[in-house]
């Protein structure tokens, strides 16, 4: 399981840690890790000359004593913003002679020697804000960013300039980098959905800072998989391995209703039964002749794929009262798609919200009347809107996209976030896997947290063993579940 953590925390372990050891310690320790990987990744790419961009903080303390050891083996320049840096840092450079330029602080436009030393750097060092940093650059920092060649690598110190560290705010003007070194342990920025794009690879070298208890947020990994899936006993039979009962699909939209079946038949479910319309029903079989039509005893629902709350046909209509008999029973629901509209307050039993962007926006416009809510504002800031529903609903709530957040309502939980699936993924059915997948787990035990955060990760790579590198229908995705996650259980 990857770890990141909140700022405060971070700063409170270093603290513990310099308390006992002599002063600027931590920082020698960081610059020496950063300087090995800036000229592993200069050699790697037969890269000589290299532009340090050196902020006020800390954080340029870090870059500058690293500008002074590639020094050694690489011509180095060193772009200060502002009058004020870290005076060791200062000093290393000076010492080992690194040519240094100073840009004032507010000036966005760039003197002609700057631009240049920008335009003839192979590799940008970015040390212009790390945690102490404010959302989005401005002034000489934003005139650097914007300036950074397309061909050079860039490798931010601790965590891309600009971004929020929490990874809570919108990117705004910030640097890009191709990888972030960061120091003893990650934090939110280089994970969450608002700043991770701006991360890069991500390189975490050890300064000898402990992690803290309490994690802000946590990614699962494949090692996590053993942990957390429900394999079965000698004892078990096929209900006590969970049934899920599904409840999607509809005569315009039966493909949802054999995707999310179909997925929770690979996912390992004692029994699936289907709830929809014969002609659904017909195909579900087809597809998955395991799964057992109409009502019975379950341990779980999931509620919606396919099911177009809107219309008004018979089927529909029944599909819907399903739905709300569901949710108005004491067991855990996996509310999907079309029955996201049927959510109104808390309920009693572990219950999971899966929207997109876009559906969380409409639930959102819906529980808070008088505010309308836009796709676009829920991508930029999705944390802050899925604690919404998370607190609203009292739901677990699984926010869909190219990197997936699961919000527990109780606020003392970490965030779960993972980005395991190939941009291919962003495909028709796609979630309908995703709910059916997610159901398995729910009926099998699992609270909706882990469940979700589980099932995104197996659902990202199971799409990229299904076909490495290319397209991938969601069929292909559910029916690569099953050996997805056999070799994830399997040691090695
Ligand atoms: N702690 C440790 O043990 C270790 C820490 N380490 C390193 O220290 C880093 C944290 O250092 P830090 O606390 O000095 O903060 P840092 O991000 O360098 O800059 C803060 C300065 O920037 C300014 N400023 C802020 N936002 C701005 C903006 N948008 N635009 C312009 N200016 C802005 C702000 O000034 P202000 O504007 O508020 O007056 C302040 O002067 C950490 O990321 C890691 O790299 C490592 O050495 C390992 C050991
Ligand atoms: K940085």
């Amino acid at each position: 399981m990857i770890r990141a953590f909140g700022v405060a925390d971070v700063r409170a372990a270093e603290a513990q840690v310099m308390a006992e050891v002599e002063p600027g310690t931590l920082m020698r320790r960081a610059a020496d890790a950063l300087a090995v990987v800036v000229l592993a990744r200069a050699r790697e790419q037969a890269a000589r000359s290299v532009a340090v961009l050196v902020g006020p903080g800390d954080n340029g303390g870090d870059a500058l004593y690293a500008a002074a050891h590639l020094a050694e083996h690489l011509s180095v320049v060193v772009v200060q913003v502002g009058t004020a840096v870290h005076e060791g840092g200062l000093r290393a450079v000076t010492d080992a002679g690194v040519p240094r330029l100073r840009v004032a602080r507010t000036r966005r436009a760039l003197t002609q020697p700057v631009r240049q030393a920008l335009e003839d750097a192979d590799v940008v060092v970015d040390g212009l804000l790390g945690i102490g940093g404010r959302p989005g650059l401005t002034g000489a920092m934003a005139g650097l960013a914007d300036s950074i060649p397309a061909s050079a690598l860039v490798i931010a110190v601790d965590l891309p300039s600009g971004a929020d560290p929490e990874g809570i705010a919108a990117l705004g003007r910030t640097v890009r980098a191709d990888e972030t070194v960061t120091f003893g342990m990650a934090k939110p920025v280089h994970v969450l959905p608002a700043t991770r794009s701006a991360v890069g690879r991500l390189t975490t070298v050890d300064i000898g800072v402990p992690e803290p208890e309490h994690a802000a947020v946590e990614q699962l990994t494949r090692a996590d998989v053993a942990h957390l899936w429900p394999v079965p006993g000698p004892s078990d039979d096929k209900y006590s391995r969970g049934v899920l009962g599904v409840v999607a699909g509809s005569s315009r939209y039966p493909g949802a209703a054999v995707l999310a079946v179909t997925a929770a038949i690979e996912a390992g479910a004692g029994m699936v039964r289907y709830i929809g319309p014969d002609a659904a029903a017909q195909q579900v079989l087809v597809a998955s002749p395991e799964s057992v039509p109409g009502q019975g005893q379950v341990q779980a629902w999931v509620i919606g794929p396919g099911v177009p709350t809107d219309e008004t046909t018979l089927d529909v209509r029944r599909q819907v009262e399903a739905c709300r008999q569901a949710l108005a029973s004491d067991l855990p629901c996996v509310v999907d798609a079309g029955a996201l509209d049927l959510v109104d307050g808390p309920r009693e039993a572990p219950t999971l919200l899966t929207p997109h962007a876009g559906e969380l926006a409409r639930l959102l416009s819906r529980l808070e009347p008088g505010r309308v809510y836009h796709r676009s504002q829920i991508a930029a800031a999705p944390v802050e809107h899925t604690r919404r529903v998370a607190e609203l609903t009292g739901a677990t709530v699984l926010l869909k996209g190219a990197t997936t957040l699961v919000v527990s309502p109780d606020t003392d939980r970490p965030l779960r976030c993972q980005s395991d699936a190939p941009a291919w993924l962003a495909t028709a059915g796609a979630g309908d896997v995703l709910a059916g997948l997610v159901g398995t787990l729910v009926a099998a035990g699992l609270d909706p947290l882990d469940a979700g955060a589980l099932a995104a990760l197996i659902h990202g790579r199971a799409a990229r063993r299904a076909n490495p590198g290319g397209p991938v229908r969601a069929l292909r995705v559910a029916q690569a579940i099953a050996e997805t996650v056999a070799s994830d259980l399997t040691p090695g």
